[in-house]
């Protein structure tokens, strides 16, 4: 797993290397030099362009000019200022020797100067603005920024596209969108999410030092993002000595007469996740519908009221079918009401590996008044809980206003909040947003995000079948529970990856997920096991 580090530790990372004797200056030209060998691996790129900015990135840009010159490269670097009235002595040092070393310097061009130039660039490299940015661009980065982005030159960003915040993953007005960016000492969270995922390119990370593992583990990662091979323990059970009951059998309650798919779409997706048996129990006017699509799953009509949703009295019988069940799934579909906030109370009362997600959380957020991280022993127990919350629910839970939950880092603070409140090892938060954590006490694990295709209606009611399908096949082995969540996001990720490409990535709706659990799976389970195997980086 690779470590993900705040602005704020990567500064401290930054500070404890000075301590061990690796200076400021010394890390500038490690820098500058990592970008440099990046670019000289692209091959045959004669013509650089350095876009260099009045900080300690432009000083790593300088540096990476005065190594690509000694190369052999026509290096040219585009400064606002001349090289001896940068503000910074490291930076305006780096830069004199730069000069020196024959690098052609071109001051505060005009926009068609940098036009003409970026057409004669093979790549260009961004060292506008780094961790430093803040606000909107100023001038003349804005101007340089737009040349750069319709220039045809290969893109290397170093350490952050200029424009975009590493640490929200929200990119500015003008943001550089790069092939590559080389990233200092450790990942940082916004290049992971939001913009920052369409903007970075390849991310390559450069240690500088051979401290700075040790280092970065010292300030605690905010999160680690997976490797497919950190699956090996969560992978499910294959084996051909089973029946439908020894492979976990999960119960789904959800719907309402209004909302009869989600239910329906959850355990679809929990059987297609290999569960050997599923049984969806759904207010009483929306089972006829959800039998009529589920031949192979039972269906159990459920007490209702006038509208179609649960009444307390369906807690009975619900939590009779959840004691002879591996793991139980309860939210979709199911509308929030003193009904349906009975059953979902009951099920948490249970010692049975437990799922809540869509209304199910509502109900949640109502049942502890918008403050889950205050009422700790609604969810304190003895079975596993994951909960699987959007951005606007988990805002919801920890009482946040409506927007209030907006990158990954809000999310992970968020779930952080809940998971520490709790304080258990069996709560998992799996916060969903253009990047998902799954957070629990132990750790915030990051998996590979999956495609824009997965943002369609019912995709979350799949990863939440597909979890309690999970759950109920591991729930004799001890795996980290939050490595399990992230494992099953993964496979979901590649199942809309294949959907996208079976359907065209604009087409894909939920039950065309479904319909390639099993394939994802299958190759994501090849690829964890044969890291050459069919689902590919
Ligand atoms: N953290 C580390 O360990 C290391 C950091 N290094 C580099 O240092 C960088 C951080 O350096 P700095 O703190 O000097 O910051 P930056 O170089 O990222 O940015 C500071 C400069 O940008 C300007 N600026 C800020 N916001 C702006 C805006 N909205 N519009 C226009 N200009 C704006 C500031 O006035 C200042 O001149 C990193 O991104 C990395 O490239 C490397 O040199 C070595 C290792
Ligand atoms: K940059």
């Amino acid at each position: 797993m690779q470590p993900v580090l705040n602005i704020d530790d990567v500064k401290r990372v930054e500070v404890a290397l000075t301590r061990e004797g690796v200076s400021v200056s010394e890390l500038m030209h490690r820098a500058g030099l990592a970008a440099a060998q990046e670019v000289l691996e692209l091959g045959e790129m004669d013509n650089v362009v350095v876009l260099a900015g009045m900080g300690n990135n432009g000083g790593d840009g300088w540096v990476a000019a005065e190594a690509l010159r000694a190369q052999g490269a026509n290096v040219t670097v585009v400064s606002p200022v001349e090289p001896d009235a940068l503000p910074g002595d490291l930076p305006r040092q780096v830069a004199q020797s730069a000069v020196r070393a024959g690098a052609s310097v071109l001051v505060g061009p005009s926009r068609d100067e940098l036009d003409d130039l970026l057409a004669t660039a093979d790549v260009a490299l961004d060292c506008m603005l780094g961790t430093g940015f803040h606000g909107e661009v100023r001038a003349p980065f804005d101007i340089w920024i737009e040349c750069l982005n319709a220039s045809t030159a290969r893109v290397v960003s170093v350490d952050v596209p200029s424009g975009l915040s590493a640490q929200t993953g929200l990119a500015a007005e003008a943001c550089v969108v790069a092939d590559m960016t080389v990233t200092m000492l450790a990942l940082k969270p916004g290049l992971l999410t939001d913009d920052g995922r369409d903007v970075c390119g390849a991310i390559v990370v450069a240690p500088l030092a051979e401290q700075t593992d040790r280092l970065v583990v010292d300030e605690d990662p905010v999160a680690w993002r997976t490797d497919l091979a950190d699956y090996l323990e969560a992978l499910l059970p294959r084996t051909s000595a089973v029946d439908k009951f020894s492979r976990g059998s999960v119960l789904v309650v959800g719907g309402s007469r209004r909302y009869p798919g989600a239910a329906i779409m959850a355990a679809l997706a929990a059987a297609r996740m290999g569960a050997g048996y599923v049984t969806l129990a759904t207010p009483a006017s929306a089972a006829a519908v959800a039998q009529a699509h589920l031949l192979e799953i039972p269906v159990v009509p459920l007490p209702e009221d006038a509208d179609g949703t649960l009444t307390a009295d369906a807690r009975d019988v619900v939590c009779k079918l959840a004691e002879r069940s591996s793991a139980v799934l309860v939210g979709p579909g199911l509308r929030v009401s003193g009904g349906t906030c009975a059953v979902v109370s009951a099920l948490l009362g249970m010692d049975v590996p437990l799922v809540v997600d869509a209304d199910g959380l509502n109900c949640l957020a109502r049942l502890t008044n918008g403050a889950l991280p205050q009422y700790p022993e609604i969810i304190r127990r003895s079975a596993p809980l994951v909960i699987t919350p959007h951005r606007g629910e988990l805002a919801r839970l920890v009482g946040r206003p409506a927007g209030g939950v907006s990158s990954l880092s809000d999310q992970l603070d968020a779930a952080r909040d809940i998971v520490w409140a709790d304080g258990g090892s069996e709560l998992v938060v799996v916060g969903k947003g253009t990047a998902t954590c799954c957070v629990s006490v132990e750790r915030a694990v990051l998996p590979k995000p999956g495609p824009a295709a997965l943002a369609t209606a019912g995709s979350g009611d799949v990863l939440a079948g597909m979890m309690a399908s999970a759950i109920a096949q591991r729930s004799e082995a001890d795996v980290d529970p939050a490595l399990l969540a992230a494992y099953v996001c993964e496979v979901h990720a590649y199942a809309g990856t294949l959907a996208a490409e079976r359907r065209g990535s604009r087409a894909v709706m939920a039950s065309d997920i479904i319909d390639v659990v099993g394939v994802a799976s299958d190759a994501v389970d090849a690829h964890v096991a044969y890291p050459d195997g069919p689902a590919g980086e």
